[in-house]
């Protein structure tokens, strides 16, 4: 096995300067399920950037195409300005995902050995375990290892090619509270040196915490994209509820003030942090009647921002 880079060097992918991912007007569509709507997303090199969205919003479709694993039905999908295809092949990009891909009777370290025994070029198997937390448990059955170490040990093995761009898909699903922490920092620090990350999560707290960057996606598109704070201060605010007709939902968002819409036939709810301003607006220029502005929390908020609208009732 070799190691062709300095202990603790960092990997520059050649392309300089082109962004770690690039997607442009991505669309998947699965027969009748349109499940990515037109996403523009650029990743710059270095960032760590939560995937935040609720079940089914097209976080994994979109992490596939990022992949190479699934074609876009129209759009691309660019990393370091390669196919994906290629940035993988040249070992510019590791994934995480949720579940499968390792032995049960293997141990942690010959796990590790075995994915670097797949890759010309790998970083040392140690220092692997070293950066994902588990190299006091090397010796240790796979089968023994809990959910929380078994994924520690697939990120040490995403580490095994030095990839640029590592993408993790819900990693930390099923961990208790302990487990995501130790997971996080362990992703943090390695983060540090310079890798980019992506990764998708339904928690805004482990959003928050853990990344630089938040894109929140629904229903296959992106509602918001900002730091922890500025996704927060959207989730919070008031929401002003009405029955109405004749805006769309693209003229509901262009009112001042709104952050947010939705839109179910007579019914608007309009998310702002100055309700009182967008009620104005609507007495002032719609015909908006029972009109009611209601608080809410950050989950509830969140959920509203993210909402499925089949779990809505729609
Ligand atoms: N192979 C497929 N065939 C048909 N529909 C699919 C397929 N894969 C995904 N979908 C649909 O596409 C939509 C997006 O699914 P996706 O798995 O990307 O969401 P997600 O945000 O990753 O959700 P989760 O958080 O539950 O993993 C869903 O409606 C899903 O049912």
């Amino acid at each position: 096995m070799m190691t062709t880079q300095q202990p603790g060097a960092t990997t520059i992918p050649d392309p300089q300067g082109a962004p770690a991912i690039e997607l442009v007007g991505l669309e998947k569509r699965f027969g009748s399920v349109h499940a990515v709507r037109g996403l523009d997303l650029t990743v710059a090199q270095g960032e760590i950037v939560a995937f935040l969205g609720p079940n089914g919003a097209g976080k994994t479709t979109t992490i596939d195409m990022m992949l190479g694993l699934s074609m876009p039905s129209a759009g691309t999908a660019r990393v370091f300005g390669m196919d994906p295809r290629d940035a993988i092949g040249r070992g510019l990009v590791a994934a995480v995902m949720q579940s499968g891909g390792l032995l049960k009777d293997l141990t942690v370290r010959e796990t590790v050995d075995l994915t670097a025994s797949l890759f010309v070029q790998t970083r040392s198997v140690d220092e692997c375990l070293e950066r994902a937390g588990i190299a006091d448990i090397g010796d240790r059955k796979v089968q023994k290892c809990s959910g929380g170490q078994q994924q520690r040990l697939r990120f040490a093995m995403a580490l095994v090619s030095d990839p640029a761009l590592v993408v993790l898909d819900e990693p930390t699903t099923g961990m208790d509270v302990t487990g995501r922490r130790d997971f996080w920092s362990a992703i943090r620090q390695d983060a540090q040196r310079g890798r980019t990350v992506l990764f998708a999560t339904h928690y805004l707290e482990e959003a928050d915490q853990y990344a630089d960057r938040i894109v929140l996606v629904r229903k296959g598109q992106i509602v918001a994209d900002g730091t922890g704070a500025q996704i927060k201060a959207m989730a919070t605010g008031r929401t002003v509820r009405a029955t109405m007709s004749g805006l769309s939902d693209r003229q509901l968002a262009a009112i001042p003030g709104v952050d947010s819409v939705e839109l179910q036939g007579d019914s608007v709810s309009l998310h702002s942090k100055d309700s009182d301003a967008v009620a104005r607006y609507l007495f002032a220029n719609t015909n908006a009647r029972d009109v009611e502005i209601t608080a809410r929390g950050l989950e509830d908020a969140f959920i509203a921002l993210t909402g499925d609208d089949d779990q809505q009732g729609a």
